[in-house]
């Protein structure tokens, strides 16, 4: 740093709503304190972050050179604030009791830092498997560690420079933000930033442009959980045959709840750390031991001639770490639950939505069979008309492609479909595959489509390779181990043993599904952009109508959740409904474990119950919520039609979408 005023304290202006009162930046005060604040959960084998002299303290204090003049001193208003962050406000770093600071300031300088040390130490095998040259890898680890230090000390964020349409349009949105540094912008630009930034260092290498530095990580974490895996599978069996209505109903909801607490596996929130369910089982046990709950109250007497109410049930003081028995545990830690709505209503929708396919493929007959009887009749006409030698020779059958309709058109999709917006790979995507796999067996869908990544995101965030990893390891796993102590116990007391039988079978059944297009895997641009989904119609409005199709969709996760909700630190009473902010492609159900300080749809007087309790409560992952929301906005025949309407395809039959 080479300014002038390098350590001249100037005394700071009050800033409005905060106070900073001491003299120096905040970062500078933090400094002092770096320790303060720490995650509820470990953070595994993290490295101890070194804070690194910020030039916002520069900045903010800096005198302001005069032409002609002296060096005047002027006190700037610093936009950091000792509070956590306001209602309604976007979840920023310069919140400094907020998760968002604490994330930039020591969660993502850890996870960077991880990154460097993985390329030092594994360089030789990363450059071998990528057919990489030494060059690629140090300009990679150069690109990584300036990129940690333009964090650390609050830079401006930089333009892209490897020439592709994707980073023409992060530089147009740099551009446009009125803030770009990285902690004074919105917690979710710089975060999402940080990722492609990431990505361009890769990039910008000859042989590093296919390389997920996140790649081992991913894979071990699916490896720890194997044994719940083959837990859930053997489940799945009594799950798939076709079942009555409230057995049916039964196992969505479980399935759901499944889905749900497969959310604390994502590895961005234990810095890259492994999380393993049964040890954090085990965790969870341990806390209870240390710190049991009260004893339920004892029952209230019944009214006169009325039986008395039963007593409470005990809370749970060992938590299981088969999936099952988690559910139940984890009861209480459910602060919303919809499921019951979510099962009905999308087995309702979905039927209706058959109907009409149905009818509307029904209409399409009609017209065919009325052309073909007029062209059956045409032709014999013509045929009678035409010379001998032409009647002797064989009619040529002509096999039509089936035409996918112009979708600016289409009212009325082509299949029943359940679109889910993923979140992690490793075993909470088996859960979600689960999940999918259920509604095609129960014939409540017909089609499923899983909406991921399309590059390393936030650690654990499921790519296209990881969704095909993930399934050709089920369909190979050869798992077998005595039950761990805790899970359920096999005949006559013996231990149990579980076994990748039922995994395997799954693993060959999505395989299928795949092959037949029942299963698809999209990875569209716009999930690694920075935007909130409430913006989605005006930067992505193909893929907002590509979502209308859907029956309902599914947004896996925490980060799903931040966007859902524009990353604002609403109301934690307000409903889910008035949260999206219009955003309703289709009916949209929100499956999320709390790892950030945003929460809507809560009784009132929760939020400050669990507050109050542990005023970290919202960045440790032990809490969830299942939210739904029926509405969705009616597919109209589209006054803004897609970019190859009316290019290639006419508005009669479309060659590019094929995934409606
Ligand atoms: O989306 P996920 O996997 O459930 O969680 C992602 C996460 O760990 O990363 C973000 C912070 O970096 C937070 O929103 C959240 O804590």
């Amino acid at each position: 740093m080479s300014s002038p005023a390098k350590g001249v304290a100037l005394p700071q202006s009050p800033v409005k709503g905060g106070s900073p009162t001491k003299p120096g930046s905040p970062l500078a005060q933090s400094k002092k304190s770096s320790k303060a604040s720490s995650p509820t959960r470990s953070t595994g084998a993290a490295q101890p972050f070194v804070h690194q002299n910020s030039d916002d303290e520069d900045y903010y204090t800096r005198p302001d050179f005069i032409y002609g003049g002296p060096f005047i001193g002027v006190n700037r208003p610093s936009p950091f604030l000792d509070t956590g962050t306001p209602m309604n406000l976007p979840l920023q770093g310069t919140f400094k009791k907020s998760f968002a600071y604490f994330s930039l300031k020591e969660r993502i300088p850890v996870i960077l830092t991880k990154i460097i040390d993985y390329l030092s130490r594994d360089g030789g095998s990363i450059k071998s498997a990528n057919g990489a040259s030494e060059e690629d890898l140090k300009n990679f680890m150069q690109s990584v560690v300036k990129l940690k230090n333009d964090l650390v000390t609050n830079k401006d964020y930089d333009p892209f420079t490897v020439d592709t349409a994707n980073a023409k349009k992060w530089n147009m949105w740099i551009e446009n933000q009125e803030n770009k540094k990285y902690f004074n912008n919105t917690w979710m630009f710089t975060e999402c930033y940080l990722y492609r930034k990431l990505r361009e260092g890769c990039e910008l290498t000859k042989g590093l442009q296919k390389f997920d530095y996140f790649e081992a990580q991913k894979k071990s974490a699916f490896d720890n959980n194997v044994e719940l895996m083959c837990i859930v599978a053997d489940k799945m069996v009594t799950m798939v045959n076709k079942s009555e209505k409230d057995k049916r109903k039964a196992d969505f909801i479980t399935l759901l709840k499944i889905c749900l607490w497969a959310n604390k596996c994502d590895l961005s929130l234990s810095l890259g750390s492994q999380v393993n369910l049964i040890q954090a089982a085990k965790d969870a046990t341990e806390k209870l031991r240390l710190n049991p709950p009260p004893p339920p109250p004892p029952p209230k007497k019944g009214k006169k001639g009325k039986p008395a109410k039963e007593a409470a049930p005990q809370a749970p003081l060992v938590i299981s770490h088969d999936p099952f028995q988690m559910i139940l545990d984890l009861k209480d830690k459910l602060l919303v639950d919809d499921t019951a709505k979510i099962a009905d209503q999308v087995q309702n929708k979905a039927d209706a939505m058959l109907k009409a396919i149905n009818a509307a493929a029904e209409e399409v007959k009609d017209t065919k069979d009325a052309k073909d009887t007029k062209d059956t009749k045409d032709k014999k006409e013509t045929k009678e008309a035409a010379p001998a030698e032409a009647k002797d020779g064989k009619e040529k059958k002509e096999d039509a492609p089936k035409p996918i309709p112009c979708p600016a058109k289409m009212t009325v999709p082509q299949a029943v479909m359940f679109d889910i917006v993923c979140d992690n790979t490793g075993y909470e995507l088996f859960a979600d595959l689960c999940l999918a796999h259920f509604l095609v067996a129960q014939k409540i869908v017909q089609k499923v489509r899983f909406h991921v990544k399309d590059m390393p995101w936030f650690i654990s965030d499921v790519t296209e390779k990881d969704f095909r990893y993930v399934i050709d390891a089920c369909s190979n796993s050869n798992f077998s181990k005595e039950a761990s102590s805790g899970a359920t116990e096999g005949e006559g007391g013996a231990p149990k043993i579980i076994k990748a039988d039922n995994l395997r079978l799954l693993g060959q059944a999505w395989n299928q599904y795949l092959t037949d297009g029942v299963f698809q895997v999209m990875a569209e641009e716009f999930w690694t952009t920075p935007h909130v989904y409430r913006d989605m119609k005006k930067y992505d409005p193909i893929l907002y109508r590509k979502l209308q199709y859907a029956v309902a969709i599914m947004f896996k996760g925490d980060l799903n959740y931040r966007k859902l909700l524009g990353d604002r630190n609403v109301n934690p009473t307000t409903g889910f409904e008035a949260s999206l902010q219009g955003f309703i492609p289709a009916p949209i159900i929100a499956v999320r474990t709390v790892k950030a300080e945003l929460i809507c749809g809560l009784p009132k007087g929760k939020w400050d119950q669990l507050t109050t309790a542990d005023e970290k409560w919202m960045q440790s992952g032990d809490y969830g919520v299942i939210q739904f929301c029926p509405k969705g906005e009616a597919l109209k025949v589209s006054d803004r039609p897609c970019m190859d309407y009316c290019q290639t395809c006419f508005g009669v039959v479309c060659p590019e979408h094929t995934d409606i």
